[in-house]
């Protein structure tokens, strides 16, 4: 249908930067854009691989995970980026990627501590690791708990989604989010950069002090303003 056009088109493009940035392979990973007016996202057909992609196979879904229009079948990921979109009325765009360094950290359930000026450029925290499922959760709906496991672990953290646009989820992989769907493709891209710097610092050097709060301040407010440090 031609009335979602704009949003298949937004989807595409940024799928198609995951593998261009080399942060998936095969069919692993998704990203979704939304249109709030009409209340619908676009996101990537589930299983299919990125050089068989075309806009018109994102699949159109409502904010309850439902079908609205398209022949594919979404995301095994949909429910997560539809409960970030009904609860986060600001974002435009979710990510999910399985890059390798993200990842490991993910799967080692670690918080990705800052210990340079580059994590510093994009956040003023130490990248949250949310919780693996619980036996509960995982007798549920996994996918939609996810989501909640992501909005729950900022929460707890004293984060916004506004400050912080990217998490890891325990022995699973990240997600990023953003204004749009390319600003959520541009922090998987940062995100897993700065998880393979922390890994490799850690390997040279298992006592690698963070960054002195100072610092990550000074650093972070000459790239975003004054008064935009959020503090760990
Ligand atoms: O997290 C996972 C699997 O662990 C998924 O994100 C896959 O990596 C992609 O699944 P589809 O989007 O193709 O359903």
């Amino acid at each position: 249908m031609q009335q979602y056009q704009h949003i298949r088109q937004a989807a595409y493009e940024a799928n198609m930067q995951l593998p261009a940035l080399g942060l998936v392979i095969f069919t692993f990973g998704n990203v979704s854009a939304v249109d709030r007016q009409l209340g619908v996202f676009a996101i990537k057909p589930s299983g299919v691989p990125y050089a068989e992609l075309s806009p018109g196979k994102m699949v159109i879904v409502d904010f309850d995970g439902k079908t609205v229009d398209g022949q594919l079948r979404p995301s095994s990921d949909t429910l997560t980026h539809a409960v970030l979109y009904k609860h986060w009325e600001h974002i435009g765009g979710i990510v999910h990627t399985h890059s390798t360094y993200a990842t490991a950290w993910a799967q080692s359930q670690r918080d990705i501590p800052i210990y340079g000026t580059t994590h510093a450029d994009h956040n003023t925290v130490d990248i949250p690791c949310a919780p693996p499922m619980s036996d509960a959760m995982i007798a549920g709906d996994y996918e939609y708990q996810t989501g909640f496991q992501i909005m729950d672990t900022l929460r707890e953290r004293g984060l916004t989604y506004e400050e912080i646009e990217m998490i890891l989820v325990g022995n699973h992989a990240p997600f990023t989010w953003g204004k749009t769907a390319a600003k959520a493709v541009y922090n998987s891209a940062v995100l897993e950069s700065v998880a393979q710097m922390a890994y490799l610092t850690e390997s040279i050097n298992s006592n690698a002090p963070r960054l002195k709060d100072a610092l990550i301040k000074k650093h972070f407010e000459r790239k975003h303003g004054p008064n935009s440090y959020y503090g760990q």
